[in-house]
């Protein structure tokens, strides 16, 4: 913990703090504030004239500057849909907490208070501060307020709730919260003053084990405890609320809570403890979970083995089954390598090629079990080393030896993200090589140079401006200085606390900016990655310092700042050959896409798309062979829909590599005459047209991915009482849908050992791995094979 900066403190705390008309004397202050048209409209500035009036007036019980900044921290981590506060008081916490919540995507804030005058109070300074439409104030005691809000279907779930109230109702306004499902795993907790003055109970709830809440039941032990509580807390508002009321409700046991105790500053500058206390039930921890993911593989062995034997016996029975050798075309046979087989994108190709060309095909990826080993449509798979960072010669080595035994014709590289610019180096050097050999030699890959061009988010922007298209705001940012200054509008960065005068500066408008921005890593940190979604700058130049502070942004991890576009995100795969867009597909992002739908092809949407694609494509030229996907934003009036002719797109990202979108091609035979068309004109079969997924083209999922987040965590999480039963059926009804008329991306009737494979040898591989050496995971994407750190 820093020190206290003793500017700030607040007038020292009198015997009578609160309710003697000093709530009114803030509102006559702030509205006949010199600065009472700056303070209109800025939730910052309001609040600096709320600290202004506890530091030259009288102190005010608000949350101050310190402690409020632990929570906004929360905020952007959490990024709440639905916040409460319990206790609002003159709505300092309200307007600091509501306007993080807006400015991580949330959309409501409720704030909690008994006191109607205080209430009033609030809902004129949440007005002032332009939340209203975030902001809902609800005057009544707080566990009548929840139930009321709970019942009139207002308030469904809490993603974060911030306590500071009376502190006995701590404990019986959380179990409240439990029993109606408002707190669940993954809601998280922020109560204040836990350690002074002190709530005792509070801590000894969110500290049990199931087992002692279970007996403290049975014991009849409900209701509000003031046991080892000052006097003065218990009887902190005697005055005017002469009896407090709890409620009875027995919460849910079955939530166990991870706690945490975080330290800092009340505006008078004395440290309290700020608890903030995260459920995360057993199944979501490091060691259940792969050791559950584990079972599940074995319990579920069985069924995958059947379905397998059947599709291979139906296969055999039509005696269709095994990769198509086209004897009598043998004379032109060409061996064709895929690379990056583990992954459904290269599974898909290669499978595409087998079944629809003449061609041998082998494959090549860095994982022993990977599953594209086991397809039947390979001929060969060799191993390549693993690309490790700097460390990268040892996979380029491998890969080019693949490429001379093999006698590779062509090479279609599927690589992850990891070997981009590595394996646009292994086509250079490949391609120098054949030629010395007097060989032909094609590779659907960029070189090194165009990956790097492409593939920076920075570089692209320019590139994208280049081609004078519209792109958001970005720059290309080297330390957190860069950083700060342009989110706190020339104001320098720095790493300490700002002192008298910058704070002055703040207070008089330095660091708002009307713009919002994301802060992306442009190289691979899945930490930063995490993370990328908070807009900035926030509501204080003070978090937005210690945000920026706690990124590592060097000349070796430079980080790209781009303006927020609000809108839907959409994301394209694009085959190119020789600078002609051969083959294309769109469809809706995600982050973690894991449900692909591509959108008609002939849509004003998807030709905007193309149009973009097909201008990069000729802009690079002949030399131009790979795959290519970018990234678009489409602002909420910018034409997404099937009508709109003239659609606004943004592009904010490329991926010079294949996607996982290549699935949608998996029913399109054409994509194999297309890869090709790689070949001399002489050879390639001829495609005149850009190929686009077959109609009707069935949207895509993964079946393991499905089970665990559609069936198995909501059941898990209902049984154990935390999420509601409609949850199960939801999710249980999705998985069917999905079942019945989607296709899964790996699963192949005519190749089905890879499925298999993947669940029951791949994932429990990685499974096992992460045990062993304690490698913590957050999440793993099924068709990329990727596991991301924590
Ligand atoms: C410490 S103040 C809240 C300060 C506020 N969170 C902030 O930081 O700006 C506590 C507030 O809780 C309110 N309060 C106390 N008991 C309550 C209850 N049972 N239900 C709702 N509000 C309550 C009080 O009237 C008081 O305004």
């Amino acid at each position: 913990m820093s020190g206290f900066n003793q500017e700030k403190a607040y007038a020292p705390k009198e015997d009578t703090f609160f309710d003697d008309g000093r709530e009114v004397e803030l509102l006559h202050f702030v509205y006949s504030h010199h600065n009472i048209n700056k303070i209109r409209g800025s939730p910052k500035d309001v609040l600096a004239a709320i600290d202004e009036f506890g530091r030259t007036k009288k102190y005010l019980m608000n949350v101050g500057e310190d402690k409020g900044r632990i929570v906004t921290e929360l905020i952007a981590e959490v990024k709440p849909k639905t916040m409460v506060e319990l206790g609002g008081y003159v709505g300092y916490s309200c307007i600091l907490f509501g306007d993080a919540v807006r400015r991580a995507g949330g959309q409501r804030y409720f704030s909690l208070e008994r006191n109607p005058e205080f209430a009033a109070v609030i809902l004129s300074l949440v007005d002032l501060a332009g939340l209203s439409d975030v902001v809902k104030v609800v005057v009544g005691s707080s566990d009548e307020s929840i139930a009321r809000l709970h019942s009139t279907g207002l308030l469904e779930h809490i993603d974060l709730i911030f306590l500071d109230h009376y502190k006995p109702a701590y404990t019986t306004d959380l179990k409240l919260c439990e029993e109606f499902r408002l707190v669940t795993p993954g809601s998280v907790l922020a109560a204040d003053n836990v350690i002074k003055p002190g709530n005792p109970p509070y801590l000894e709830y969110v500290r049990s084990t199931v087992e002692q809440k279970r007996i403290n039941l049975k014991e009849g032990k409900t209701g509000g405890s003031v046991e080892a509580m000052a006097e003065r807390t218990v009887k902190q508002y005697a005055n005017k609320y002469a009896e407090e009321k709890f409620s009875h409700s027995p919460g849910n046991p079955n939530l166990v809570y991870d706690s945490k105790l975080v330290n800092s500053y009340e505006p008078t500058g004395i440290p309290p403890s700020t608890p903030r206390s995260i459920s995360t039930p057993l199944w979501y921890r490091h060691v259940p979970k792969n050791l559950l993911l584990i079972l599940l593989s074995i319990i579920t062995l069985p069924i995958s083995i059947t379905v397998v034997l059947v599709t291979l016996l139906h296969d055999f029975f039509k005696n269709n089954y095994g990769n198509q050798e086209h004897e009598d075309e043998n004379l032109n046979q060409k061996t064709i390598l895929v690379t990056g087989v583990s992954m459904t994108k290269g599974l898909t190709i290669l499978r595409l090629l087998s079944a629809h060309t003449p061609h041998r095909i082998i494959g090549a990826d860095v994982s022993a079990v990977s599953p594209g080993r086991f397809s039947n449509s390979l001929s060969k798979f060799y191993r390549l080393k693993p690309p490790l960072g700097d460390e990268a010669e040892p996979y380029i080595d491998s890969l080019l030896s693949v490429i001379q035994r093999g006698e590779v014709d062509l090479w279609i590289s599927c690589s992850s993200v990891v070997a981009a610019v590595e394996d646009g180096v292994v086509v250079r050097l490949a391609e120098e090589r054949a030629k010395a050999a007097g060989r032909e030699f094609k590779a659907v890959q960029f070189r090194e140079d165009v990956v790097e061009k492409l593939h920076e988010k920075d570089q692209f922007i320019e590139y994208v401006k280049e081609l004078g298209l519209k792109v958001p705001e970005s720059w290309r940012c080297t330390s957190r200085r860069e950083v700060l200054d342009v989110l706190l509008d020339g104001e320098k960065g720095k790493d300490e606390e700002p002192d008298a005068f910058e704070k002055e500066a703040d207070a008089e408008g330095g660091g708002k900016r009307a713009r919002q921005y994301l802060l992306k890593p442009i190289g691979v940190d899945d930490k930063a990655r995490a993370a990328m979604m908070t807009l900035l700058p926030f509501v204080s130049s003070s978090d937005t310092r210690s945000h920026v502070n706690d990124l590592s942004i060097t000349p070796q991890n430079p980080f790209q700042l781009q303006e927020f576009i609000s809108g839907a995100e959409y994301c394209t795969h694009a085959l190119i050959i020789r600078g002609r867009v051969a083959a294309f597909t769109a469809c809706p992002s995600s982050e973690l896409l894991m449900h692909y739908s591509a959108l008609p092809p002939s849509s004003p949407l998807t030709q905007a798309m193309l149009d973009f694609t097909k201008r990069v494509a000729e802009k690079e030229g002949e030399d131009f062979t790979g795959h290519l996907s970018f990234d678009f934003l489409v602002p909420p009036n910018g034409g997404a829909g099937d009508t709109d002719q003239n659609p606004v797109i943004y592009p904010i990202e490329c991926n010079p590599r294949a996607h996982t979108a290549t699935v949608l091609f998996a029913n399109t035979p054409d994509l194999s005459s297309a890869y090709l068309s790689a070949f001399p004109p002489s050879f390639a079969l001829s495609v005149r047209e850009i190929v686009t997924p077959s109609i009707p083209s069935s949207p895509y999922y993964w079946v393991g991915h499905d089970l665990v987040t559609m069936l198995i965590l909501p059941f898990l999480d209902a049984a154990w009482g935390i999420s509601p039963v409609e949850d199960v059926m939801r999710g249980w009804a999705g998985f069917w849908e999905h079942v019945v008329g989607w296709r899964d991306g790996t699963f192949s009737v005519a190749d089905p050992i890879p499925f298999l494979a993947l669940y029951h040898l791949y994932w429990p591989s990685v499974f096992l791995e992460a045990l062993w050496k304690r490698k913590e995971w957050s999440r793993i994407n099924v068709s990329t094979t990727k596991v991301f750190d924590t």
